[in-house]
């Protein structure tokens, strides 16, 4: 199948130009000026939309078993709303339940994502330490195509590991050439806080922000750096929520560490005011961890997206319903934790980046695709329009307007945390490897048409790390010792 776009403006996260773009097979096969159509292609006309790399979204969890239930969306209706905005690939997170080897985990994650509309990848969450767990990450990294482990510093009695599995599985990840992400709150202090709250009698959802204060993610961003930089392993925080934990990180890649930060689109824009709302199904809706911050907060993950100390953004795509959330009615350490996003990200973050100056559209491009592949080490397949790059794009208009509403969404859930965010800029069609999955409201793209992306190891950073640890490692000083009469 031939597709000639024509006549927009291409948005690469370095460069931008007027340019057609060439799609042969699922692949781009030119970008440039005045190209004309082959026989029997099909012509879209671009004009006065951007053409963007279609997005990435580093971080969902579809149909995730958590917290006594499981997510709403699935990787059918996930990717599928995940087009609609705009996204083109998912990498979500494979978590083996207590007991389950990574092998296991890894092949319920192919058998339900087979679903996806979407092109997808994984990470592997690493739970506990045990040789088994040593033994079974090179077969992640080497043979299943995942180079990205998530180690939850929270979630006490479930999925959190101390900071002997942190460095173990960090080491392993060094010697593996793979990246370790984190959930980065102290999950001992964030037990006992809970643990105080209810002993008050506390039980509503804003104690779930009360008890999840900024410092226990600032605390664990920290840690989690220090314990990776012994380790000589690279970082990435997964959704990094805060100044506290922002500041961390900027720290550290000022003194030279390897050291990534993904703001979500939630944290971006809402803020823990949402927790005070009168209408107890409102507030538990955006319960999620991190919770949302203070607003002043804000302001310190923008600047991060601005001057680059923060790199990508996210969603944390983990929905429930609200009868889902009414699991914690009487008690908030009950509400199964995480909101929804992938079919908003886009619009959000352009409407209050792009249009408020705080990020040129090629920002927009390196932190919501270019940044991210490049990260996960897909880079140029995806996270580009370029020649050879994979078919992903968006035909983005820069004036077209959306207001946001759970009544309009793909997503099964019913409600949305951006409900009535009114947007200028959005898609006008999505194309994922080289077909229209979805055009002016249509959603075209199919149950099972997305493909998993295998990410091999990369072990540049990896050998950076070790070279110079051994480049300016104390060295023993060769003298001669005085004779002693
Ligand atoms: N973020 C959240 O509240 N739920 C999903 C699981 C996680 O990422 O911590
Ligand atoms: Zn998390
Ligand atoms: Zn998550």
């Amino acid at each position: 199948m031939t597709i000639l776009i024509r006549g927009g403006t291409v948005i690469n996260h370095d460069h931008s130009r007027r340019a057609d773009v060439l799609i042969e097979d699922g692949t781009i096969v030119a970008v440039a000026e005045g190209l004309s159509a082959p026989a029997g292609a099909q012509v879209i006309d671009a004009g006065g939309c951007d053409i963007l790399p279609g997005g990435i979204d580093p971080h969902t969890h579809m149909e995730l078993m958590f917290m006594g239930t499981v997510s709403a969306d699935d990787f059918e209706w996930g990717t599928k709303a995940a087009l609609c905005g705009g996204t083109t690939m998912i990498v979500d997170f494979c978590i083996p339940a207590p007991g389950e080897s990574m092998l296991k985990a890894y092949q319920d994650w192919r058998h339900k994502s087979e679903k996806a509309a979407c092109d997808y990848s994984f990470h592997m969450a690493v739970t506990s330490w045990t040789k088994e767990t040593h033994d079974d990450m090179e077969a992640v990294a080497k043979t299943y195509g995942i180079n990205t482990f998530k180690h939850f510093m929270a979630y006490k009695g479930a999925l959190m590991v101390n900071d002997d599995e942190l460095f173990n599985s960090f080491s392993r990840c060094a010697a593996l050439g793979a990246l370790p992400m984190v959930h980065a709150e102290n999950g001992d202090v964030v037990f006992r806080l809970q643990e105080t709250l209810m002993g008050k009698g506390a039980t509503g959802p804003e104690n779930h922000a009360y008890s999840r204060p900024p410092e226990v993610e600032g605390e664990a961003t920290n840690r989690a750096i220090m314990i990776a930089d012994m380790a000589g392993s690279p970082l990435y925080v997964v959704h990094t929520s805060c100044r506290e934990a922002h500041e961390a990180i900027a720290r550290a890649r000022a003194a030279g560490k390897r050291v990534y930060g993904e703001p979500l689109i939630q944290h971006l824009v809402l803020d823990e005011d949402e927790y005070r709302n009168p209408d107890w199904d409102y507030a538990a809706a955006r319960v999620m961890s991190p919770p949302f911050r203070p607003r002043k907060h804000q302001d310190s993950l923008w600047a991060g997206l601005q001057s680059g100390s923060l790199q990508v953004v996210a969603t944390d795509h983990c929905s429930f319903t609200r009868e889902q959330k009414r699991l914690g009615l009487n008690d908030f350490r009950m509400i199964p934790n995480g909101t929804g996003g992938v079919e908003d990200r886009l619009l959000v973050l352009w409407t209050k980046g792009v249009n408020t100056g705080r990020l040129t559209k090629e920002e927009f491009v390196a932190v919501t695709s270019a940044n991210i592949a490049r990260i996960l080490n897909i880079y140029p397949r995806k996270g580009a329009v370029a020649v050879g790059s994979d078919a992903d794009l968006v035909i983005w208009d820069p004036a077209r307007t959306k207001t946001i509403s759970a009544k309009a969404q793909t997503s099964r859930i019913d409600y949305n945390v951006f409900e009535g965010i009114a947007c200028t800029g959005a898609p006008r069609i999505t194309l994922s490897g080289g077909r229209i999955a979805w055009q002016d409201g249509e959603l075209r793209a199919e149950k099972g048409d997305g493909q998993f992306i295998a990410r091999p190891p990369f072990p540049a950073s990896h050998v950076a790390n070790s070279t110079w640890k051994e480049f300016s490692a104390p060295r023993p000083v060769s003298r001669s010792m005085p004779v002693v009469p």
